[in-house]
């Protein structure tokens, strides 16, 4: 069985009037990790697609859903996995690629069969999904730990000391539209992404994970000088239109997968905020 919603895009005007409620219908993205079901979220923001799988009994596949007007799902789309939880396997056609925990797999356009299995029902994968439209048919990739990139960002002094991991990106796989990545706060820092950015060429969504059960993470979006935040909760999800700044403050430390699709493949392509001009 294969769920889907849909979240049509939003102004920033409209989104300036917003409560509290209306912000968290339109933008958060809940119950992704569900044991033996993908749940979609369509977006019309570059139609990008957010998903999560947990195969615990069976081997889950992966099915069009009607928006697609597609005969299989990946006809004309890419697809990106990053498994956060045991070991897992995705067989893509007659291709099996084992997952371990934080390794990523790429899928191109055009593979038909794609199945989802975890190596142990007592600690099943928890497979993370992103999806966005494609022109191309590029090779599936399997993206290691020691094949992503990583960067060390912020400081214990400014709260935001973070290991950045980049894992689907066009200088590691060869992809049409689709970005992928990880972020782990260090112990003692809560900020991500803080300065915080804008890129109006493409949006992103942020995928929070690792946020200990009583705690949360205080998420930042809306225009530099008219931001809105949203409280979120583990294995929890948030839209950002490009218009938005993407950022989050936890009240302890977490880790978050970013995705984004859009005008150009370009990461370093950012606007960057003063911190001190915030709204
Ligand atoms: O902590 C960060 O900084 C990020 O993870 C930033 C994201 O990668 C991002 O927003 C890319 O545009
Ligand atoms: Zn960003």
């Amino acid at each position: 069985m294969q769920n889907y919603n849909i979240r049509y895009a939003s102004s920033p005007e409209a989104v300036k009037k917003y409560d509290t409620q209306k912000l968290r219908d339109e933008f958060l993205i809940q119950n992704l990790m569900n044991k033996d079901v993908i749940n979609w979220t369509y977006t019309h923001y570059d139609r990008f697609m957010v998903a999560g799988v947990v195969p615990v009994n069976k081997a889950v596949e992966l099915l069009t859903i009607d928006p697609l007007k597609a005969s299989f799902f990946l006809e004309r789309r890419e697809l990106g996995v990053i498994n956060i939880g045991g070991s897992g396997l995705v067989k893509v056609n007659d291709e099996e690629y084992q997952l371990d925990n934080k390794e990523a797999l790429y899928i191109g356009q055009g593979n038909k069969n794609v199945r989802f299995k975890s190596l142990s029902s007592s600690n099943p994968a928890k497979f993370y999904l992103n999806s966005t439209p494609a022109h191309k048919a590029f090779p599936n990739k399997k993206i290691g730990k020691e094949d992503v990139e990583v960067i060390e960002l912020g400081a214990p002094e400014t709260a935001n000391a973070r290991t950045l991991r980049k894992y689907i990106v066009n200088s590691v796989v060869d992809v049409c539209q689709l970005q992928m990545g990880m972020t782990t706060i260090k112990t003692g820092s809560s900020w991500n992404t803080m300065p915080a950015h804008v890129h109006d060429r493409r949006m992103e969504v942020y995928f929070y994970f690792e946020v200990p059960g009583t705690q949360a993470v205080c998420h930042f979006m809306g225009q530099p000088n008219e931001t809105r935040h949203i409280w979120m909760g583990n294995d929890e999800a948030v839209i950002s239109p490009p218009w938005s700044i993407h950022a989050g403050s936890g009240t302890s430390n977490y880790s978050f997968i970013w995705g984004m699709a859009g005008e150009n493949l370009d990461y370093g392509d950012m606007d960057v905020c003063k911190i001190n001009e915030l709204r």
